[in-house]
């Protein structure tokens, strides 16, 4: 019998099945993975779909990964990866599925918790669509209310400048992320860069800028879209871990390749249902 899992890792795995049931299926050819405790049950669910509706003859399922963890999570399912930069030519996986710390009402992520963020943007914005899989601590109205920080990926050499700067954006009690082992110095990223995490006030979100909100920074008042684009500015900043701007849908409706927010997320609950949120019923918030 298949040990009884706790509330938390049980709302990961029921979210991620309805996920991945609604989003994937046996003919795609390249599928991205994302990293994160939460995917995992994304791969077993994949996985499990594959086993009862195997793919057609000749037809091979890929599988991108987001760093290597994640890598070897497809490999221990039985999975076949494919580097992101093996892609043949100008193909586009057809979902990505992947994890988030926090979810806001406009389904902008805060990602990186887990130190990868840099090659999940890449996979989420060379797919169709992204669908993020979440449990219901991660569901709040704006972001950095529950999640403290926003994770930021940063060259070695310029991590002390990079908190410099962020302190005179608002962000004066950023800290390089440290191995808690103190001797083994700051953690280091897919790329051997270091993640800054870097707390501010509450976000706002774009409906408060459409009511009239000021999200420029002024007062330390910043909007995800603003802060985003402020934060990548910073000399020796890689990526910023916040998932903003268009999703897949709305990119490709644009004429652009993909976006970096989700088209859906499903919301493991504490009563085993599952909470699915997209970006039509946004659409409808925003009215
Ligand atoms: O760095 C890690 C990634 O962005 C993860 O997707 C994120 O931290 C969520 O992870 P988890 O599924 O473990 O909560």
């Amino acid at each position: 019998m298949a040990p009884k899992l706790d509330p938390i890792e049980s709302a990961k795995r029921n979210a991620a099945y309805r996920a991945v049931e609604d989003h994937f299926n046996s003919s795609m050819r390249f599928v991205g993975i994302g990293s994160g405790s939460s995917i995992v049950y994304g791969v077993e669910a994949i996985k499990a779909h594959l086993d009862k509706n195997p793919a057609p003859p000749n037809h091979m399922n890929w599988f991108v990964p987001t760093g290597w963890n994640s890598r070897k999570v497809i490999e221990k399912a039985g999975l076949i990866p494919i580097a992101f930069d093996s892609l043949p030519g100008d193909s586009m996986m057809e979902v990505c599925f992947d994890g988030a710390d926090e979810v806001d009402e406009e389904l902008n992520c805060i990602k990186g918790g887990g130190a990868c963020l840099f090659q999940e943007k890449l996979v989420a914005a060379r797919s169709k669509k992204f669908v993020c899989i979440a449990d219901y601590r991660k569901n709040q109205k704006r972001l950095l209310t529950s999640w403290p920080s926003i994770p930021i990926e940063v060259a070695p050499i310029a991590h002390a400048s990079v908190l410099k700067e962020l302190a005179v954006i608002g962000s004066p009690d950023a800290k390089l992320r440290e191995h808690s082992l103190e001797k083994t110095g700051p953690i280091q990223t897919d790329q051997s860069f270091y993640i800054i995490d870097a707390p501010f006030p509450k976000l706002l979100s774009a409906f408060d800028v459409k009511n009239g909100a000021d999200g420029s920074g002024k007062d330390n008042q910043w909007d995800v879209t603003t802060l985003a684009e402020r934060i990548k500015k910073i000399n020796g900043v890689l990526e910023v871990g916040l998932f903003h701007g268009m999703n897949g849908d709305q990119a490709q409706a644009a004429g652009l390749q993909g976006g970096q927010k989700p088209v859906a997320v499903y919301f493991g609950l504490e009563n085993g249902e599952v909470l699915k949120r997209d970006y039509k019923e946004i659409e409808d918030l925003g009215k």
